[in-house]
């Protein structure tokens, strides 16, 4: 079975530029002040963010871009989690639209979930404005009208004037020069937003590139490509023929003086940067992508890699212990799920019970110890997947009874609090909204249980347990 599978792995077809790549390992770290070409305003804001030197990662990618690369191929970084991906595409892109003119939307940058394009944005945010330039983010975390008015400056109508709608529409104004977005919030601005427009992109950046590969999400990598294809290159791509019959309403409209550009030239190639911790090397998904004479960046380490200082153990326990785990991320608002990371990385928090939610790619400094829970009929598929993630550092966390036993008291009385503040919380919402009582007492036990649950997890992983993460989830719910 085992030399099934190797035996499969190795007739995976590698492309041919896989075959030659540059291996990031090689490059030292670089002081901030020895990076070349650094625009001094980018060297202030990066200071500011107390960064004091660049990742080899960066220092890889910098030199491809801005350095003698000049951005001439298309780049596909393999890099391990937590190695400064989001700050090598970031700070060359950043860069290279300092000199823009106009203000149009030249960069998008495309995550498969809101809390990582969150934090992408907050990356490009610390330093695109100390340049002159703003960052928009299309997530759906505020209402689709809201996000509009962030992205798109409608003109002024004036009363009594008949407006051409043709030239009306050529009259709205991008207010972003780069985008943050997750594909479903991307394709309802391409579908509904008059403006929204991709015809002036010049850098396109998929990162987490396999998940996205993996989901669809409404065709959105062909129908971003094809809109940002000249007219004369979409006659013959394969993207064109590959799109969903919507897209036929779809068209965009060069405009002539924002060509797509730099420094007053032309430059008329959508350059694309796709980084992933674990980049697929399958031909048929790659290809997707449309790549132009690609450099492969990669450590040529294990495809996945834990955090350097984060341990990981297993816990097996019962599935009542488990289920709930779930219900945590499923209905937890943005907001408050934001409040909660930012407690965990201030250190305000010291235990947090997710689901996967808290999913790779999020950035926790200092990172401890994770704890995976797992029923007894999860083991066997969970050593599978560590396997495949050459992951062989996750032992058994045993918790001896007696050691439960101890905390039972703290537990059972933990518990009677929680549960007479979810109560008390739900009857005053209750009393405020008469729409919340038609959730009804069975929802409200049934949140006290699954707290009951969080609380026991989070004793038995670690006895500094804290109550915020809980508390704010009984206030929601
Ligand atoms: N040059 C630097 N100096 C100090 N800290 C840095 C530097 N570059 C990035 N970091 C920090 O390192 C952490 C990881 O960076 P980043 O999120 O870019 O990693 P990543 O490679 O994109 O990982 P992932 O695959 O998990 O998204 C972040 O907290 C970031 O602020």
């Amino acid at each position: 079975m085992e030399e099934e599978s190797e035996q499969k792995k190795k007739s995976v077809p590698v492309l041919p530029w896989m075959r030659s790549p540059v291996d990031v390992s090689l490059f030292d770290e670089c002081p901030l002040e020895l990076l070349p070409f650094l625009d001094p305003r980018l060297e202030v804001a990066l200071q500011n963010m107390g960064i004091t030197s660049f990742f080899p990662v960066q220092v890889a990618v910098w030199q491809e871009t801005i350095g003698p690369g000049s951005f001439e191929r298309d780049l596909c970084v393999n890099s391990p989690t937590g190695s400064g991906k989001t700050l090598a595409y970031a700070l060359p892109i950043v860069q290279m639209l300092s000199t823009r003119a106009v203000k149009c939307l030249r960069a998008l940058v495309v995550l498969p979930t809101r809390d990582l394009a969150l934090q992408v944005k907050e990356v490009f945010a610390a330093i695109a404005p100390a340049v002159g330039l703003s960052v928009g983010l299309a997530v759906g975390q505020s209402s689709i009208a809201d996000e509009i008015s962030e992205l798109v400056k409608r003109p002024k109508l004036e009363a009594g004037i008949c407006y051409d709608p043709e030239e009306f529409s050529l009259d709205f104004q991008s207010c972003v020069d780069i985008l943050v977005a997750t594909p479903g919030r991307l394709m309802d601005h391409i579908n509904t937003t008059k403006g929204f427009t991709l015809e002036h992109l010049c850098y396109l950046v998929v990162d987490e590139t396999d998940r996205l590969l993996r989901e669809a999400y409404q065709s959105w990598l062909p129908t971003v490509l094809q809109l940002t294809l000249s007219s004369d290159e979409s006659l013959f791509s394969p993207a064109s023929t590959s799109l969903p019959s919507t897209f036929g309403s779809l068209k965009t409209i060069r405009r002539f003086g924002v060509e797509r550009g730099f420094k007053g030239k032309s430059y008329p190639r959508l350059v694309k940067m796709v980084l992933s911790a674990t980049l697929t090397q399958d031909p048929s998904k790659l290809v997707q992508l449309d790549l132009h004479h690609p450099l492969f960046l990669t450590t040529g380490q294990s495809r996945y890699q834990l955090p350097e200082h984060l341990k990981s153990f297993k816990l097996i326990c019962e599935s009542k212990l488990k289920s709930p785990i779930k219900e945590y991320s499923g209905l937890q608002r943005q907001s408050i799920r934001s409040k909660t990371l930012r407690a965990f990385r201030a250190g305000e928090i010291q235990v947090l019970v997710s689901s996967d939610a808290m999913t790779r790619g999020m950035d926790v400094e200092g990172t401890g110890r994770c704890f995976t829970l797992l029923r007894r009929d999860e083991v066997t598929r969970f050593k599978k997947l560590l396997k495949k993630a050459d992951n062989n550092s996750c032992p058994i966390h045993s918790v001896p009874s007696d050691s439960v036993e101890s905390l039972r008291v703290t537990y059972t009385s933990a518990l009677e609090k929680l549960k007479e503040s979810v109560e008390s919380e739900t009857y005053r919402k209750r009393k405020i909204n008469s729409k919340s009582s038609s959730m009804g007492k069975g929802k409200e036990l049934n949140n006290s249980k699954g707290i009951s649950s969080y609380l026991l997890a989070g004793i038995l992983a670690d006895h500094e347990f804290n109550f915020a993460v809980y508390r704010s989830y009984a206030n929601e719910h």
